[in-house]
């Protein structure tokens, strides 16, 4: 049994896989991490494995501690991934962004997949038909944008992520939704859109905390599914043991 977890910048997300079986997912914030982590060991006694992402700001300690109990594996640049690489800076490429692009080529194979995470930020991966990782983009998530608006002006509020009626604002608030929201949405569909023009066989993947929101409003239709993060972690996993 493994313990996968996913430390991103904003909060922590777990889940136990008894092979590619999901059991079960937990949310919680940094300063909860070694609580947590102990409960999860206590509820499931056969989890032997502790498998990290670990892209946030979190000591590696408060994972080796578990040591005694579990083998823990942080996945690293030096792991074993199903895809080659060909990122022109493959050591500064993000781990969130290797698992996510090993769980699109192993669990999509033989075609174009691009997988878009919807978090503190906005990650796109493209991963070709032939297994060749290719790179994408990083851009600002929802939490941020309403943050850099209020922070680098005078008069603009801080506000928190709001559905906008329209796409024309008609008050202060109005128009950092509209703008927000709206704002992201056009340009998740829009590179989508190149996406589709560019190959035709592309599966396409929407992850991350902020992905039911963004699926529903994008004209794309999508899929979203919020664990796929850890699902590829498991698989990641799975596939550096098999391959080691
Ligand atoms: N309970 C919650 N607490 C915080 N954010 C939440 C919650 N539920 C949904 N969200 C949304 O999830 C987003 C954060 O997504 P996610 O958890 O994937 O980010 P993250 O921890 O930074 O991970 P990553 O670094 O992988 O992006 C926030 O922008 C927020 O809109
Ligand atoms: C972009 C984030 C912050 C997304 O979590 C992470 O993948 C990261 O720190 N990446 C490093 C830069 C890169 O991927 O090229
Ligand atoms: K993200």
């Amino acid at each position: 049994m493994i313990l996968t977890v996913d430390v991103g910048n904003t909060r922590i997300k777990a889940a136990v896989f008894e092979g590619d079986t999901h059991l079960e997912s937990f949310v919680f914030d940094k300063i909860e991490l070694e609580k947590k982590i102990k409960k999860i060991l206590e509820k499931f006694e056969t989890i032997d494995y502790l498998v990290v992402s670990l892209v946030g700001d979190v000591e590696k300690q408060s994972f080796v501690a578990f040591e005694n109990q579990v083998k823990v594996h942080f996945v690293s640049h030096q792991d074993t991934f199903p895809f080659i690489n060909n990122y022109g800076t493959p050591k500064t490429l993000g781990i969130d962004r290797m698992v996510l692009a090993a769980g699109a080529t192993l669990l999509y194979p033989n075609q174009n997949r691009l997988v878009i995470d919807a978090g503190t930020c906005i990650t796109y991966d493209f991963i070709d038909e032939k297994n060749v990782y290719q790179g994408g983009a990083i851009a600002p998530g929802f939490r941020l944008r309403y943050e850099s608006l209020h922070q680098f002006t005078a008069k603009l509020p801080l506000l928190t992520l709001q559905s906008p009626e329209t796409y024309i604002g008609k008050s202060t608030s109005e128009s950092i939704h509209s703008g927000v929201v709206n704002g992201l949405v056009y340009e998740i569909d829009g590179f989508i859109d190149e996406y589709k023009a560019a190959c035709k066989n592309i599966i396409i993947i929407l992850t991350g905390g902020d992905a039911v929101f963004l699926a529903k409003r994008l004209k794309n239709t999508i899929f979203a599914n919020s664990n796929f993060l850890l699902e590829s972690l498991n698989q990641t996993f799975q596939y550096k043991i098999k391959n080691d």
